[in-house]
């Protein structure tokens, strides 16, 4: 089944601050879409209006066309997982996997138990007693094996060292080419999951400044590299996002579609030219002015 996320004008607000303002959007495929945006960009905020949380200031929520708040059978289709705090929960993993199974429709047990053995997650320990890394790890497991049409995980590999991360990361991959549906991945770690993304979203203090597949926008940016007077001449009408020069050798960070004849033309002026990353252009574009 495809289930459609619509963000209508939404905003939020908080007493007299705005943490969301006037975003719309629309998810439509089942693919893995990365919400990216600096600290207190409203990423956190905007997650928890799509799993029901909290209601939107102003603006509309619609998933499969109807209101997800306090409604049970919407919900049921949205997992969020987050760091959360068990330092009250006294139960051990085993029995908080079989809780998890009780509560989600689609849910599967022995996906949730082959990944608990991939992850080395002990079964019979309490949860509380795990360490920080250790309890993504269980979220994680949840969060995959509950197969929700829409899972949103935010931040969700916080303390996970990094051999752990990439055993999440190829999970993750690998269910979704089996059980392809809507993933929102909220991270810092762009530069680490950039290779994740099928479509990249970005929030800049409470604005959606970008929705776009990670190709056709990281497509966009390039480097060009040459002496200092040739590369200003050739980039002079183009958009800028940062410049550095060493000596009079001037590289330039742009961000615009270079057509096949302005490639040639700039290798014909002996400039070099080259890719830029996703975490290049969100640093550049959501940077403040100093
Ligand atoms: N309950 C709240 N009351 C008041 N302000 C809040 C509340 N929750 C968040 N904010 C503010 O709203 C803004 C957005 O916060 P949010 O947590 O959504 O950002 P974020 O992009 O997830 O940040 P980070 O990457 O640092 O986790 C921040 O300025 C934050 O201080």
């Amino acid at each position: 089944m495809n289930i459609q996320v619509e963000v209508q004008n939404v905003s939020l607000q908080y007493k007299n601050f705005p943490a969301l303002k006037n975003i719309s959007f629309t998810l439509a495929e089942s693919k893995i879409y990365g919400l990216i945006g600096r600290n207190g960009a409203g990423k956190t905020s905007l997650l928890s209006l799509l799993a029901s949380f909290r209601e939107p200031t102003s603006g509309k929520i619609l998933i499969n066309g109807e209101e997800p708040f306090e409604n049970p059978l919407v919900m049921e289709q949205v997992c969020f997982i987050y760091e959360k705090d068990y330092k009250d929960e006294s139960e051990d993993v085993s029995t908080l996997l079989e809780t998890a199974e009780r509560y989600r429709s689609h849910y599967d047990k022995d996906y949730a138990h082959k990944l608990m053995q991939r992850f080395k997650l002990p079964m019979n320990k309490p949860l509380k007693s795990l360490s920080r890394g250790m309890q993504s790890v269980f979220n994680v497991v949840t969060g995959l094996a509950s197969r929700c049409p829409i899972t949103i995980l935010d931040e969700a590999y916080l303390g996970m060292d990094a051999p752990t991360r990439e055993i999440f990361y190829q999970e993750l991959l690998a269910d979704q080419e089996n059980h392809p549906r809507i993933f929102i991945l909220s991270t810092h770690l762009v530069s680490e999951m950039d290779y994740l993304f099928d479509k990249v979203l970005i929030l800049d203090r409470g604005s959606l400044i970008l929705q776009e597949n990670y190709e056709d926008f990281i497509s966009r940016g390039s480097s060009l590299t040459g002496p200092a007077e040739v590369v200003d001449e050739f980039v002079h009408s183009l958009q800028k996002l940062n410049e550095q020069k060493l000596g009079n050798t001037k590289s330039v960070m742009i961000y615009d579609t270079l057509s096949e004849g302005q490639q040639r033309a700039a290798q014909a002026k002996g400039l070099q030219i080259g890719p830029v990353s996703l975490q290049e252009l969100f640093i550049h574009l959501t940077k403040e002015e100093e």
